[in-house]
């Protein structure tokens, strides 16, 4: 009973991956989405330059806004050092459906805890409710219009320390403007742009760094 595209993409991982192994996850999410349906997961381009960004910062407390289907939250926690753990937010009942379903078949649920809701009710609650001090990285990655919003959030509640990678996906497509522009010229972040391609297409995307200065 595959009715929507999220159900079809954890359909064809539950087929053909291979259970507790998160690469094959990963490379099954990107094989189905390039031969048969588009959908919105950071992709195989943008994603290495998130691998790559992930292993530079070593993480150890991560926060992710925008769960989707999960591939970002595999991809991510394949990477943690163990003992490390990474915070997703996703405010869509079905995707988180489906995320919790990538999550545990990729073998990566110990690292993961999936928080349904808003960006703006979990993000108060990180500290008490989910005892984290502050945050060692960050990856937004849901909706364009919550990117600046979110992140002022953020260091309103303390949760950015000296040090603390923001990295955030689309900036070009569908584009984050108010978001690079703050970034770019509040003073309180070191900023680098990433350029590459919009996942499963031609078309430019990229991601931006921006590393708070505490
Ligand atoms: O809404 C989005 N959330 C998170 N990531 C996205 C993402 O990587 C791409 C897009 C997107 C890009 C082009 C287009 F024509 C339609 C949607 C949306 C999101
Ligand atoms: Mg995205």
């Amino acid at each position: 009973m595959n009715h929507t595209k999220e159900q079809r993409v954890l359909q064809y991982v539950l087929d053909n991956a291979t259970r507790g192994d998160p690469q094959s996850v990963v490379d099954s999410i990107d094989n189905y989405c390039n031969k048969e349906e588009w959908a919105m997961n950071v992709g195989d381009q943008k994603g290495l330059i998130l691998d790559n960004i992930v292993n530079e910062s070593n993480p150890c407390v991560l926060l992710e806004l925008g769960t989707y289907c999960g591939y970002s939250a595999v991809r991510i926690a394949r990477l943690l050092k163990p003992g490390a753990h990474l915070y997703t937010v996703e405010f869509n009942p079905a995707f988180a459906a489906v995320a919790k379903q990538m999550i545990e078949f990729a073998g990566v649920q110990d690292k993961v805890q999936i928080l349904e809701g808003n960006t703006q009710d979990i993000i108060p609650q990180l500290k008490k409710k989910y005892e984290v001090d502050t945050l060692d990285f960050v990856f937004i990655d849901h909706w364009k219009d919550k990117y600046l919003e979110d992140t002022k959030l953020l260091e309103k509640c303390n949760l950015l320390r000296k040090g603390t990678v923001v990295l955030a996906d689309n900036v070009i497509v569908p584009g984050a403007p108010d978001f690079l522009e703050y970034v770019r010229t509040c003073g309180r972040y070191d900023c680098t742009n990433y350029p590459s391609f919009l996942e499963y297409m031609d078309e430019k995307d990229a991601l931006e760094k921006a590393i708070f200065r505490g």
